[in-house]
């Protein structure tokens, strides 16, 4: 069987996706959600013009050293002053209070003396200091915020600030993720039992599709067994998966039943190998509207597996414009090899050595050890047939 390009199968892949329904969300429930549609502001930042310091608010013609102004009152955050400061007067002021009608200029308090109800100005403060003017920071009406965007914690301050109490968001993708292998035992078991192995894989893509902003179904740890598989497949689906994860099982030994399985469930497939390493043997597929995917055993693979795919497919779900994973140039810390027909992901340290971002593969790049990944921060791509490189050269890196 022909094998598929990451290009040609991540375009496959968005091609298909149709981003998830609308909700409508408190806005301390839309942390990590992505907004679906522009969000205008409600009100104006400020929404009058604001002392931005603790001191005096005068006319600027009176800001002018040795001035000696009679005070006629206060205005402080959330008590505005009810009368304007005229010629000769001052209003005692705080950081965040509407400067008073005819004050133009706030006199910070350090550069004052205060006797009673007179205050002496002991330096020169240009006239429209130490003032905020109305939507200094945003006018209402203004589009902000655009449909598509993660709301981070920067965002989410600012829909805020914005007047928003609930937030339009897609929903959250229900990620349905089983790992499958008669050797597999759940993370804590004692004792282990010989020929077994830790299941690690299913944890790590939970947490991904956490970070994602989606909600993780844990279908366990199933045998290697067709029946046993496609039981989970149902519970799934039953669950009200958007996206079915299997892990392992994908390649051609007798026991790699996930394709099978998944084709038994009514799943076509999209894409079936690909022309990369790790993760050889992943699928890409469909059942109606939930996305299936079948993402190799080896720890590396499956999650280079995931970063390439089921990443991008959770942030078009959820209405991401640019769900891809960012390439970034950098440069080579280490001489690589030409490479072969399949493109290639090797684990990396990225630093900054000199000014410049240096990408240094990792001396062991074998698809099943977790510590190097664990210990990487990134991923240079080596394209299909790239010639042999120097340290120095640039290359394009994937962030983890
Ligand atoms: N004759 C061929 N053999 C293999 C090929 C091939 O093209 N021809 N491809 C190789 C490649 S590349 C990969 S990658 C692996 C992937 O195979 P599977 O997806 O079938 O993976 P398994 O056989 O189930 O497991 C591989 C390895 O990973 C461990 N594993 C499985 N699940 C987990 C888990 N949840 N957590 C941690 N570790 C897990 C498993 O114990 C195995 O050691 O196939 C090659 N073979
Ligand atoms: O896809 Mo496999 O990852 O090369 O070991």
């Amino acid at each position: 069987m022909a094998l598929t390009s990451v290009a040609e199968a991540q375009s496959r892949l968005l091609g298909s996706v149709v981003p998830l329904a609308v909700e409508t969300v408190s806005i301390e429930a839309a942390a990590g959600r992505v907004l679906a549609q522009d969000l205008a502001a409600r009100r104006t930042q400020p929404p009058f013009a604001a002392s931005a310091m603790d001191g005096y608010a005068v006319r600027g013609a009176d800001a002018g050293a040795g001035s000696v102004l009679a005070v006629i009152g206060e205005a402080a955050a959330g008590r505005g002053l009810p009368r304007p400061v005229g010629p000769g007067e001052a209003a005692r002021i705080f950081t965040g209070a509407p400067l008073p009608d005819g004050a133009d200029t706030v006199v910070i308090q350090e550069d004052t003396a205060r006797d009673g109800d007179r205050v002496t100005l002991t330096a020169a403060t240009a006239p429209g200091r130490n003032v905020r003017p109305a939507g200094l920071d945003f006018a209402e009406g203004h589009v902000l915020l655009p449909a598509g965007r993660r709301l981070d914690a920067r965002a989410l301050g600012l829909a805020a600030a914005m007047n928003h109490g609930v937030l339009p968001v897609r929903r959250a993708p229900r990620v349905a993720v089983l790992a499958t292998g008669d050797e597999l035992v759940a993370p804590g078991t004692e004792p282990v039992g010989p020929d077994r192995i830790v299941a690690s894989n299913q944890i790590a893509i939970a947490a991904m599709v956490r970070e994602l902003g989606g909600e993780p179904i844990a279908l366990g740890i199933a045998p290697d067994d067709l029946d046993a598989i496609r039981g989970r497949i149902r519970a799934g689906l039953d669950a009200g998966a958007d996206v079915i994860v299997l892990l392992g099982g994908a390649s051609v030994g007798d026991h790699d039943l996930t394709g099978p399985a998944l084709a038994a469930e009514g799943v076509a497939f999209d894409v079936q190998k690909l022309a990369m390493r790790p993760g050889k043997p992943l699928m890409l597929g469909r059942r109606g509207a939930v996305h299936a995917l079948g993402l190799p055993g080896n720890p590396v693979s499956s999650h280079v597996g995931a970063v390439l795919f089921l990443a991008p497919l959770l942030r078009a779900l959820q209405g991401e414009t640019d769900p891809l994973p960012r390439l970034e140039p950098a440069v080579l810390g280490t001489p690589l090899r030409a490479n072969d027909h399949r493109q290639d992901y090797l684990r990396a340290t990225l630093a900054v050595d000199g000014g410049r971002l240096v990408a240094t593969p990792a001396s062991l790049q074998d698809s099943s050890v977790i510590s190097v990944l664990a210990a990487s921060n990134a991923l240079i791509v080596r394209p299909p047939h790239a010639p042999a490189a120097a340290g120095g050269d640039t290359v394009d890196v994937v962030r983890l």
